[in-house]
């Protein structure tokens, strides 16, 4: 295989994964957008984590919560907790890497707020701690995940909210993680500031 037949290939998969999800996620990606405006109406706020490429979700999601999105409206209350490097390597130094977000949400997170959890695997222990974390301090989940939902889906209650992308490429999960969060945004300004 040539690299543009390779490079194709990679497209054609995306565009796959993403058709396939279109099928499934809507009404999750709409329950999980009414989750969030419920809590910004309430004067809460949104807490973001991730890992890899998933910590680079999780900040570009805070970024247009905090910034904007597509139009012009007003700055909503968001944060990444994967940015602040020295509070990230005193908790994964003095206690462990997997409480580096967990050690954050307890400090930080108040009931109401909700917690976005990214993980392709579902697996990765600090976010697992983190989704604990939350539920002690009486805040909701909506987890990005993807293959089998891994041993987050299970500790997930009812009033959570898991969109769970069908694929098992760690890549191509990202890629409709992605989507979802521009989804997410344009849902949320819909809500708050549009005509819904
Ligand atoms: O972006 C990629 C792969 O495309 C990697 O950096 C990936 O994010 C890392 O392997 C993460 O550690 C994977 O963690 P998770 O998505 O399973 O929670
Ligand atoms: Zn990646």
């Amino acid at each position: 295989m040539s690299f543009t037949e390779r490079i194709v290939q990679h497209f054609h998969n995306s565009i796959d994964t993403k058709v396939q999800a279109s099928q499934v996620l809507p009404p999750l990606i709409e329950q999980a957008s009414r989750m969030m405006v419920e809590t910004l109406l309430n004067e809460g706020k949104i807490l973001s984590c991730g890992n890899g490429g998933s910590a680079g979700d999780a900040q570009h999601f805070s970024s247009e919560m905090l910034n904007r999105f597509e139009r012009e409206r007003p700055s909503l209350p968001a944060m990444a907790l994967t940015t602040d490097t020295s509070t990230l390597t005193s908790i994964a130094n003095d206690y462990s890497y997997n409480e580096i977000f967990s050690k954050q949400i307890r400090a930080l997170g108040q009931p109401g707020d909700i917690l976005l959890a990214i993980s392709t695997s579902g697996n990765s222990a600090n976010i697992i701690q983190a989704i604990q974390a939350a539920h002690e301090r009486d805040m909701k989940v909506v987890a990005l995940t993807g293959k089998d939902g891994g041993n987050m889906a299970a500790l997930l209650t009812q009033e959570d909210c898991e969109i769970r992308v069908p694929a098992k490429v760690t890549a191509r999960i990202q890629e409709v993680h992605l989507l979802v969060i521009h989804c997410l945004c344009d849902l949320i300004d819909e809500q708050l500031f549009g005509g819904h």
